[in-house]
Parts: C-alpha cells; structure tokens; sequence
C-alpha cells in the first residue's frame, strides 16, 4: 500500500470528520484507532486517518504519539502528512498544536509548516489570522467556556506562538487570493525569517484549494478537515489519486438495539439532547453523584437495558457552563473530566455486552474513552449524517458508529444518525 496522504488526527471525532472530508473528496479512506498494529489487515486505500487521543494529554506525551504514527505512515509510503486539529484550534498554551508541528515538520526535514484550521463548510474561517466561529471571533463564542481548553485569543499567530519553538508568521487572504505559487513563496520568505509556521487565512472552499496545493509541495501540514479537502482536491488535480468510482461497500443492515451517548457540554450538542426527549428516554448522569462515588454509570445501565428492546436510548453527561464550573471548582478540571469519561466507556461496554451494535457518541473526549474500552481497530468510512460526521463501520465485526465532534451536527442530530445505520 503507497498512501497518497497520511493524516495523524489529535482526536478520534476530529478523525472521523477528516476520514469523511477525504471520502466525499474521492479518497479512499480508512481511520484507525491508535498506531494500527503490523498485522492489521486493511483495504487498500489512498489516505489514512490515525486516531490519536492526543489534544488534551501533556504535550511531550502528544509529540511522542504523534511521532509514531507518523512513522507509521511514511513507512507505507504517505506522500504528505495532514496533522489534523480542531477547526475551533482546541489547545492550551502548554500545547499540543505547537509541539507537534514543530516535531513533525523538524523530523520531515522542512523549515515551515502551512497551518489553517479553516473549515467553512461549518463556518470556520480565519482572516488577518484571526479565527471567526460563526459570526463572532472564537474568542466570543462558546468556546471560551469549553471545559477542558477555553479558547480566549481569537488572533492564532499569538496562540500558535505561544506554543511554538519557532516563531509563528501570517499568509494574508490577499496573498491566497493570487493562488498557489504566491503562497509557496510567502512560505519561503517566512522561512528565511526564521518562523517555522504560518497560519494562512482561508474563508472560502476555493482558498483550501490554494493552500492544499501550496502544502502538497512540503511534506507536512497541520489543520482541520478543511485543509483536508484542499488536500485532497489537490491530489485529485495533480492525478495522484484516482477519485473513487463508488462509494466503499460497508455491507448490509446489522440490526437490533441502539443507544446514544453524550459527553459533550457544547451547545450544539445540549441542544440535540433536549430535542432527543421528543424521540427517545433520556437518561441524565449526574457528575456530582459520579464523582462523589456513587454508582451513578451502573444506575444508567440498568436504566438502559429496562428501555433498550423498546427502542433507542439516550445518556447524557453533558452540563451547562454553570453547572461544569461547579463541579470543577470542587473536583478539578481533569479529574471531573476523567471520571465523567470513564463513566461513559463504562456504560458503552455494558451496552455493547447487551448487545447493542449501533451506538452514537457526542464529544472527541468520550468518543476516545469509548473507542478505546470497546477495542476497536478501525473504520470504514459510510455516508456523512452531518457536516463533518460520518458513520462509521467497524472492519473486525459488524457495528456501526457515530463519533460526533461536539459542535457539529443538525438540532436532531441522533435521530438523524440513527436513520442512516440500520
Ligand atoms: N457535567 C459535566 N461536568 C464536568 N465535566 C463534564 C461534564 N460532562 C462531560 N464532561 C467532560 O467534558 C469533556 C467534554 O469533552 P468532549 O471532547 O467529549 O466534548 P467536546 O469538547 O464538546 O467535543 P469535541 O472535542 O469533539 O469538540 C469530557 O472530558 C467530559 O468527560
Ligand atoms: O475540526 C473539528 O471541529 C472537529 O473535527 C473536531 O476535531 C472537534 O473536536
């Protein structure tokens, strides 16, 4: 297998989003989950997304990961590597976007590493370097109370840099708007100055065209889906990947009970739950109980498996702004966020031993904690539900999945889901 494109991914919904960007672009795509073992069969496919779980982990720790599965995909032959980050650039100061790059781009043997988590598609865009979600700057959206990076700089020259061993430039619209050669040599001259990123405005789907053609010319990028899809329309162009004739075949219905699971605290996500109780039980886990050692994720369990032959099943962590701040201040952040997670993967293999073979999850967090308990080692990659969400089909047994990125996703994003795994 030659990879036209390798993709390390610092989250496994994050991954998910990339692995459906490429497919619907004409890439063959596989995720994996984790650094696949050596003797982990796979189809042969254009790109790989590896699934890491690496946004909110100590940043050595991140570049140490991420090294290794960028091993991993050089050895089989990946033409460009594709860090892929949140498009709302989900990180602290301490990390990991910065570290990584760097790492990355410094083992590759490149002085500069084009970085865009543009994604307009779910209207993320970056003008003068600054990151817009929606109509506000990130900044003023709700990312700035996420509970485990809350992102308060809206201007990503300044975040990057503060996390960056080399300093940090900027490829202006009005540079992308002249195409791909005026950015490869906007990329050169930053280089000479010494900067070993830059972040490049996008606002369009045509700009990701220009920067995935100007980063096809080095060997390492770093972004979100969308420069995924510039990525990808590039390959595409330059006739290094034939587009896939037809969609890959996942196989037939699998049937029986389903459940939803939801760790997120993002709006979207607390307004998809509250729709959810028009078309399925819901069932709210209470984090203060949990972390106060109640057997909160078993209660939930028996909760479920009393509903599950009647339909669909829905768990919830997820809390307001208010209510995680306060029980952060009495737990801490990480713990509160650790507890909640292993609760949830708890409650997903009670699930899965009951039977269930079709399971939505909401949050990159949970999704990881699930994934990880369940054991599995890679998806194909089916139709998309939602922006940036695709269902996934499990290459060592039959199950479909949904791992949604917090933000993303329409008001009845479970149902919707549900509807396309049979
Ligand atoms: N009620 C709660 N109180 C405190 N922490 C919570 C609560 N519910 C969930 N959490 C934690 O908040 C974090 C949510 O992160 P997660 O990545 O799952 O969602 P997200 O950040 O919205 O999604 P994404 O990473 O895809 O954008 C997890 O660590 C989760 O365990
Ligand atoms: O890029 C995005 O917004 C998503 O794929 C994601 O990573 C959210 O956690």
């Amino acid at each position: 297998m030659t990879l036209a494109l390798g993709c390390v991914a610092d989250d496994y919904t994050g991954a998910s989003d990339l692995a459906n960007t490429l497919t619907k672009a004409g890439l063959r795509t596989v995720q994996t989950i984790g650094v696949p073992a050596d003797d982990l069969a796979l189809p042969e496919v254009d790109a790989v997304v590896v699934s890491l779980k690496s946004r909110s982990i100590p940043a050595d720790e991140a570049v140490a990961r991420s090294r290794e599965a960028a091993a991993w995909l050089n050895a089989r032959g990946a033409g460009h590597l594709l860090f892929k980050v949140c498009s709302t650039f989900d990180s602290t100061d301490e990390g990991n976007i910065g570290p990584v790059t760097d790492a990355l781009r410094e083992d590759a043997g490149e002085a500069i590493a084009l970085v865009t988590p543009a994604f307009p598609e779910t209207a993320r865009t970056v003008y003068l370097g600054h990151l817009f979600v929606g109509m506000v700057p990130l900044a003023e959206s709700p990312l700035k109370d996420h509970p485990l990076n809350p992102m308060r700089d809206s201007n990503l020259v300044r975040v990057l840099a503060r996390q960056s061993r080399a300093g940090v430039g900027l490829i202006d619209l009005a540079t992308v708007a002249q195409g791909a050669e005026a950015v490869g040599a906007r990329l050169d001259a930053l280089a000479r100055e010494g900067k070993g990123a830059a972040i490049a405005d996008a606002v369009l789907d045509r700009d990701l065209a220009v920067l995935g053609a100007a980063a096809l010319t080095r060997k390492v990028s770093t972004g979100a889906s969308g420069l995924g899809l510039g990525l990808a329309r590039a390959l595409v162009a330059a006739g290094r990947v034939a587009p896939a004739a037809t969609a890959a075949d996942l196989g037939g219905p699998i049937g029986g009970p389903a459940a939803c699971l939801a760790g997120s605290c993002s709006q979207a996500t607390l307004g998809q739950i509250a729709r959810a109780e028009a078309a399925m039980p819901v069932r709210r886990l209470d984090p203060a109980r949990l972390l106060a050692g109640e057997d909160e994720a078993g209660a939930a369990l028996t909760w479920a498996m009393e509903r599950i032959g009647d339909g669909p099943v829905l768990i919830a962590s997820s809390a307001g702004p208010d209510e995680v701040a306060a029980v952060q201040a009495r737990y801490g952040r990480d713990a509160a966020g650790h507890a909640v997670e292993a609760a949830m993967a708890r409650i997903a293999e009670g699930l899965v031993a009951h039977g269930v073979r079709r399971l939505v999850v909401a949050g990159g967090e949970t999704s990881g904690a699930v994934v990880d308990r369940l054991r599995l080692p890679a998806f194909r990659v089916g139709p998309e539900i939602a922006a940036g969400v695709p269902v996934l089909r499990t290459t060592d047994r039959d199950m479909w999945l949904a791992l949604k990125s917090g933000n993303f996703g329409g008001p009845d994003f479970f149902a919707d889901a549900l509807r396309l795994m049979p």
